[in-house]
This record gives C-alpha cells, structure tokens and sequence, in this order.
C-alpha cells in the first residue's frame, strides 16, 4: 500500500489499551444499572479487535471507557502507558484529540466542507500540516480520491463512512474505536469500510477497536472479545462468521442471534 508505513508498524506486539477491573455504574437505588462489571482486557498494538454482544450488553460503555469519553465508576483504563481514568477532564480531552479517533455510526461530517476539508479537520484543529504522502496513502485506501473536491450531501452514507474513516486515520492516532461504524449502511458498503478499517491494521499498523453487535463483522477482526451483562465472558482468535455466530449463541440469552 504505497509503501507507506507508520511507527506502530514496527511495535506491532505490544499493548496499546488495557483495561483493569473496569466498572461503569449508571444512576443508584432503583434505577442503578452495572453496565460494566469487572472488564479487564489487553488489546495488540497493530490488531483488529471486535467487540461483540447484545444490545445493552455494555458494548459503546466499554467503548466509551476506553476511550476516556466517559469516566469509569471503577478500575483502571491505560492508553499506551497513559493511565486514561487517571487524567483531569483537561488532559483527557487533550489525550482524545492527540492519540485517539472515532468513527461514530454517523459520519458526522461537517456539510459546509469539502470531503478534502473534513478529512485534514483534525490537523488543521491543532494546526499540524498534513504529510501529503500519508494523507495520499489514507485517501486511496479509503478509496475517496475521486470525491476530494465533493460536499458530503454529495456523497452516499457508504462514501460518507470512509471519508469519517480516512478522517479518523490521517493523524496517526494510537487507537481508533469505531461504535458500530457500519450499522447504517447496506452490506456492500459496509464491508468497503470495515475493508478499509482492517487494512489500516494490517497495512499500516493502525489499532482498531470496533464493538458491533452484527456477526459478519467479526470476518474482519484479528480478534473477537464477547461481552454479555457488562462482563467479557468469551474471546475467539481470526474467527469465521460461524464461530462467531456459535459463540454468540452459548453466550447470549436465548432468541438474542438471528
Ligand atoms: N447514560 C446512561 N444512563 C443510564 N443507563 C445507561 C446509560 N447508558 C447506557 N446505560 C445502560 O447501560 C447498559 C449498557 O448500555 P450500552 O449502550 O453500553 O449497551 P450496548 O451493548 O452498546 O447496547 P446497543 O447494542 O443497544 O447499543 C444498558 O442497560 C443501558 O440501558
């Protein structure tokens, strides 16, 4: 891929997010919900990792935690060596915009900016020039080439994700989390953008973090972490979809997977 590679290529086997005795606990007395329950984790530099379950089994709290976009109730949550849970509310914004990107299942892009504008936002933020060989290599795996000079109204939803997707790969980030980044597309877009997600991790060492609660997401994780009433209770390594859906079904309530 253009011969580009980042500096997370070569640190591929070290720990990038780890969490410990991880607990979100929203609200208390009778509307008290443990939305997270003891998570501990450690997610590969370099890895596609999925995180899968149910719907309200935890997965965009989870995800929200190990971002440092929510604050956890208890445990510890390390980006790199940053202790994430440990940061004032300044640091953790500073830690967000630096090290890590979002794809959201909206792209949320801005409509008055061209698809160029939108995808070098986050460095014009903090006034960082684009190294244009990166931003060339982003821009064709993402396939977006053809649509710079476009507006995102221009755009279908399929495009409009990988334009959040490249957006989210130009600075380098540490991780990137995407909450069910293709939860609003048709089949065939979605797999350009998960496509697109897996070759930043394999092709450019990217971390990638996506949670979902759809099966054939998880054809293109290194790894499958199964989260069910707030607690990982299972994993699977480069899984086929019907390992997934097996899984899924030992660990979900009954009627859960279709
Ligand atoms: N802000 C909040 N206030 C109170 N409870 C919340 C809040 N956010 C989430 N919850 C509860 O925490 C639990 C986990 O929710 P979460 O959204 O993390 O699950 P999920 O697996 O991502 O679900 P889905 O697949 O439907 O998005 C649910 O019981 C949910 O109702």
């Amino acid at each position: 891929m253009n011969g580009v590679h980042t500096e997370n290529a070569v640190r591929k086997d070290e720990t990038a997010v780890r969490a410990v005795d991880v607990w979100k606990v929203y609200g208390d007395g009778e509307v008290r919900v443990a939305a997270l329950r003891g998570v501990n984790l450690e997610l590969t530099r370099g890895a596609l990792t999925v995180i899968m379950g149910p719907a309200g089994s935890g997965k965009s709290t989870l995800l929200h935690c190990l971002a440092g976009l929510d604050p956890v109730t208890g445990g510890d949550v390390y980006i790199d060596d940053t202790p994430v849970t440990a940061l004032c509310d300044r640091s953790r914004v500073r830690l967000r915009r630096d090290r890590v990107g979002f794809v959201f299942q909206q792209s949320n892009l801005l409509t008055a900016l061209t698809v160029e504008e939108n995808i070098l936002l986050p460095l014009s933020i903090i006034g960082r020039a684009p190294d244009r060989r990166w931003f060339d290599a982003v821009v064709d795996t993402a396939g977006v080439r053809d649509l710079l000079r476009h507006r995102p109204g221009q755009l279908s939803g399929g495009q409009q994700q990988r334009v959040a997707c490249a957006r989210a790969l130009l600075p380098r980030p540490r991780v990137i989390f995407a909450d069910e980044p293709t939860g609003d597309l048709d089949a065939r877009s979605g797999a350009e953008v998960l496509g697109f997600l897996r070759n930043a991790a394999r092709d450019f060492g990217q971390t990638v973090v996506i949670v979902s609660r759809h099966a054939d997401v998880a054809r293109y994780a290194d790894r499958v972490l199964f989260l069910s009433d707030g607690q990982l209770v299972s994993e699977l390594a480069a899984p086929t979809t019907a390992a997934v859906l097996g899984t899924m079904r030992v660990c979900e309530p009954a009627g859960a997977v279709g």
